[in-house]
This record gives C-alpha cells, sequence and structure tokens, in this order.
C-alpha cells in the first residue's frame, strides 16, 4: 500500500496525502536524483565534484573541453556528471571563459545544471514525462523578470547558439521550462566533502511547503545522493505532507519573501497568519512607549503592514521596523566574541522579546561557540558556563519544539549540544560534593536518554556529512560506561 498519494487544488498544485495514520519518525520515500549539479550563481567550481575552483586562467581545467575541474577530478577516468556536457563542449568548441578574479560569481556556469536536465531528458524520457515535466515551473509568473531576461541572455542563448542545442530539438521555451523547475524544486545538498550543489528529487519536491512542516528529508552523498523522507510527528491519515522551503528560525517576513521571490507563492499556514507565531512572539519588539507590550504585524501576510502595540495605542510602520532590525542584523553580523554577544542579548532585550529572532540567532552562535572555541573547550568551562550553555540550548529547544517539533534533524543536533553540558556539569557538581551518588546517577541518566533520542533523530543521516553523529555515538559509550561505573559505587 502506497504510504502517500498524490492530489491536486488550485492553491497548491499536486501535493502529499498520507494515506495512513504515521508515525513520529517513520519512513515515507526514498530515490534517487534526476539529476545534480552546480547551483544557481554560484562561484567557479568543479563540474565533478563542487569543490572551489580558481576562475582565472590560473585554475585547474578539464583537458578535453577547458570547463573547471579540480586537479583530483582532472586524473579521474570516470567523470559521471560532468561526462555529456564535456563531449557537447568538446564537439561544439565552446570555451569556458576565464574570469579575472578568483571568487566572482560565475554565470558561465548557469547553464551547467539546465544543460544536464535536457541531456538526461533524451537519455530516461520516460522518467523525464512522468516526473519531470509535470513539475510545477511558475512560467507565467517568471516570464520578462530580470531573472528570466538574464536566463534568456546567459542560458538560453548560450545553449541554443554556440552550444548548437537547437540542432537537437531544444527551443528556449524547454530551456526556460526547464530553469523554471530547477527554481521551484531543486534541494540543496553537500557532498561528502562538504561542498553544495543542488538535487532535483521529483518525487520530493511534490511535497508542499509549511513554515511548521511534518516530515524531514535526508540527502546521503555516500549512497548517491538518494534522499529519504520521515515523518517528525505523528500525522493523520487524509492529512497533508509538509515539508520547509524556508528557514523555520526565520521570521515571518523574510519567509514570506524568500518563498514569493524564490517559490512564487504566499504561505498561509497557520503560523504565518499568526502575528504571535503560535504564541512564540518569534518577531516581536518591545513597545518603546509603555514598554509594557509587544509590537506585532497587524496583518502578517502584508509587507507593509502596520506594527500595533497589544497594550497601548503606539503603532510604527514597517519601514521603520525593518531599518531597525537590519541595524541590529549588522551589528550581531560584525560581532564574534562571546563577550560581545552576551552584552548584544543584554543589550536588545529591551528592544525585542526574549524569543524574537535575532535574539534566538545570537543564542544559537552562543551555543556554536561555548564548547567549541579556544579557551571555551567544554573542559575548560566553568559550572557557571555550563549551566549558560544548559539555558541556551534549553531555550532554543523550546523554540524548535513549535516550529520543528518531534523527530527533526534541528531538535536531533540540539540535543547533541544539551547532552554534554549536563553529563559535565553534574561531573563537576559530584566531585565538588555538592550532589549525591545517586543525584548524580539521575543527571547522567538524563543526559543519555537526551543523546540517545538524539542518536535515534540523526541515525537516519548521512555519517560522511554529520559528524555530529559520530561524536554523538563516541559520547554514548563513554557515558554508558560511566554511568555503569557511577552504578558500581552506589552499591
Ligand atoms: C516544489 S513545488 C511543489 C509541487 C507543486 N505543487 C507541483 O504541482 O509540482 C513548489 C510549488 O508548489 C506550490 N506550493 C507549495 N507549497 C505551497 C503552499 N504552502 N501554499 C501555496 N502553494 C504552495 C507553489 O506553487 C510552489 O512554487
Amino acid at each position: 500500500m502506497e504510504i502517500f498519494s498524490i492530489q491536486r487544488n488550485s492553491e497548491f498544485g499536486r501535493f502529499a496525502i498520507a494515506c495512513q495514520d504515521l508515525n513520529a519518525g517513520e519512513f515515507l520515500s526514498e530515490d534517487f536524483p534526476f539529476v545534480i549539479g552546480p547551483k544557481a550563481s554560484t562561484t567557479c567550481c568543479c563540474l565533478e565534484c563542487y569543490c572551489p575552483v580558481d576562475a582565472t586562467s590560473s585554475g585547474s581545467r578539464c583537458d578535453d573541453c577547458s570547463w573547471p575541474l579540480c586537479h583530483d577530478c582532472r586524473k579521474l577516468s570516470e567523470r559521471p556528471s560532468h561526462k555529456r556536457e564535456c563531449e557537447i563542449f568538446k564537439a561544439a568548441k565552446c570555451k569556458f571563459y576565464n574570469l579575472s578574479v578568483t571568487n566572482a560569481i560565475c554565470m558561465q556556469l548557469d547553464c551547467i545544471t539546465p544543460l544536464r536536465v535536457l541531456l538526461e531528458k533524451e537519455f530516461n524520457s520516460m522518467r523525464w514525462h512522468e516526473e519531470i515535466e509535470p513539475m510545477e515551473h511558475h512560467r507565467n509568473e517568471r516570464f520578462g523578470s530580470p531573472t528570466w531576461n538574464a536566463d534568456e541572455q546567459n542560458v538560453v542563448g548560450y545553449l541554443c547558439g554556440p552550444c548548437k542545442m537547437k540542432q537537437r530539438g531544444i527551443d528556449g521555451e524547454l530551456i526556460q521550462q526547464v530553469i523554471g523547475i530547477l527554481e521551484v524544486n531543486t534541494f540543496e545538498g553537500k557532498t561528502v566533502k562538504s561542498h553544495t550543489m543542488r538535487c532535483l528529487y521529483p518525487k520530493l519536491s511534490i511535497l508542499s511547503h509549511s513554515c511548521t512542516p511534518n516530515t524531514t528529508h535526508s540527502i546521503h552523498p555516500s549512497y548517491g545522493n538518494k534522499f529519504t523522507l520521515r515523518a517528525t510527528i505523528p500525522i493523520k491519515q487524509g492529512s497533508q505532507l509538509y515539508t520547509t522551503y524556508a528557514y523555520t528560525l526565520s521570521g515571518t517576513a523574510e519567509r514570506q519573501q524568500h518563498l514569493k521571490q524564490g517559490k512564487f507563492f504566499q504561505c498561509h499556514c497557520e503560523r504565518c497568519l499568526d502575528p504571535t507565531e503560535l504564541g512564540t512572539n518569534f518577531s516581536s519588539l518591545k513597545c518603546q512607549k509603555c514598554h509594557l507590550g509587544y509590537l506585532l504585524a497587524s496583518d502578517p501576510l502584508n509587507s507593509e503592514t502596520i506594527w500595533k502595540c497589544n497594550k497601548c495605542e503606539c503603532e510604527v510602520t514597517t519601514v521603520n521596523i525593518q531599518s531597525l532590525l537590519k541595524t541590529l542584523q549588522d551589528e550581531i553580523n560584525s560581532t564574534r566574541s562571546i563577550e560581545s554577544l552576551e552584552n548584544l542579548l543584554e543589550k536588545y532585550k529591551t528592544i525585542l522579546h526574549s524569543n524574537h529572532f535575532l535574539m534566538i540567532s545570537i543564542k544559537n552562535l552562543l551555543i556554536d561557540l561555548y564548547g567549541h572555541v579556544r579557551g571555551y573547550l567544554l573542559s575548560e568551562l566553568p559550572e557557571s558556563l555550563l549551566r549558560r550553555k544548559i539555558q541556551l540550548c534549553t531555550e532554543v529547544l523550546q523554540i524548535l519544539d513549535v516550529f520543528e517539533s518531534g523527530k527533526s534533524r534541528a531538535r536531533g543536533l540540539m540535543l547533541i549540544e544539551l547532552h554534554q553540558p549536563i553529563t559535565l556539569h553534574a561531573s563537576c557538581q559530584y566531585k565538588l560534593g555538592k550532589i549525591s551518588n545517586k543525584e548524580y546517577l539521575i543527571e547522567l541518566e538524563k543526559s543519555q536518554n537526551i543523546l540517545n533520542e538524539s542518536l535515534e533523530i540523526l541515525s537516519c543521516e548521512d555519517e560522511s556529512i554529520c559528524q555530529q553523529r559520530k561524536l554523538g555515538k563516541l559520547s554514548l559509550n563513554q557515558l554508558e560506561k560511566l554511568i555503569k561505573d557511577v552504578k558500581e559505587n552506589c552499591n
């Protein structure tokens, strides 16, 4: 029996519906990509492994066609990704034009992924007709836009002209359709060496977007870039399956802008419609007039909405709110040290809700620093800073529990971060005689449960790109040994 069926309506186009009740963590689907390729507007990269390659004449190139290939991939006898376009470029004598700067955006590479789709279409026409051709590409919304016009010159003109694709029956309309399909449907993946690329998965891209998704997917570079899709929370039969196309830890205005610009629709999910973002106050600012209430967007879907205080009559325009947030964001971007980030958190308390997305972004930055940088390695942290890390992880987890609840990767990664300071804090307290053997054991078992939950969530991740999974397994061995020793001491 199928786990989900595909339906269609005027709001979503095609979408996926659960055919049965699903449990959190349940496997839903897997498949290999139709193509993988460089992202649009990328800097110069190897056309086989996507590592950065110098765009100037000093850069490494394919000996056959002159397009970018790194030193290692040049030596390979098989280049499965680059092979077909290499033959096209070689036959048509289409050379890569070196740039004058090493890492500028390399527009020439914008034709590569569309060309790969067009060549795979010739090779695998059945899959093209059944799975790729029906994909949403928003022709009407894209037609005549600056991006459409740039692609018309840069990609359509190049493939139909110098690359002689017209002779293979490929016209501008088809190329624009492919560009649109890629823009609307690709997912970002990482190679085993963590280089970024885009992947086209017809089955995965049927899922609609929600800002509180109920599924999560993993891409496995060690297994031919296969994706696997799982439920993160229990899903009732007949409910829609959702992934997310936006960063869930961004505010409504930013998510809406991203979805409008990149995917050509307005999201009407419960979170977007609610000015408090499901009670989290993720976009709320402190009212500077009454200092008691919070400013909330009166119409979150309107980019020019008025922000109103929920306690007094104060009103602020979106322009003013955005300008303030930009100043704060710039300040955060230029702040690196733990001390300065902690100072920003303190300073912004009077301006933003403690759950505001900028506050959460600072907390996330601090979580990445405490325990991971010199002078603040976990073994060096005093009790107070171990407690601080526990507090930061707990606060971010409370937000993730609303936006990405259940067995989501984001929760899995945060749980890994949380278990370590809990273990070390308990050890510190035990060594100082502040807690008994029994209390120590309770804390260690709490940490073990957190780690087990995290490892269960991350068990679906490819270990080659999920370092945390590897480290978590090591940590579990140590923790189990410690628990055994403490239990023996208790007896
Ligand atoms: C990756 S495709 C999803 C599959 C698509 N519905 C189809 O028929 O091929 C993304 C497109 O689906 C539609 N879509 C996805 N989620 C949506 C949502 N929450 N609200 C409205 N439209 C949505 C939009 O047209 C969007 O550009």
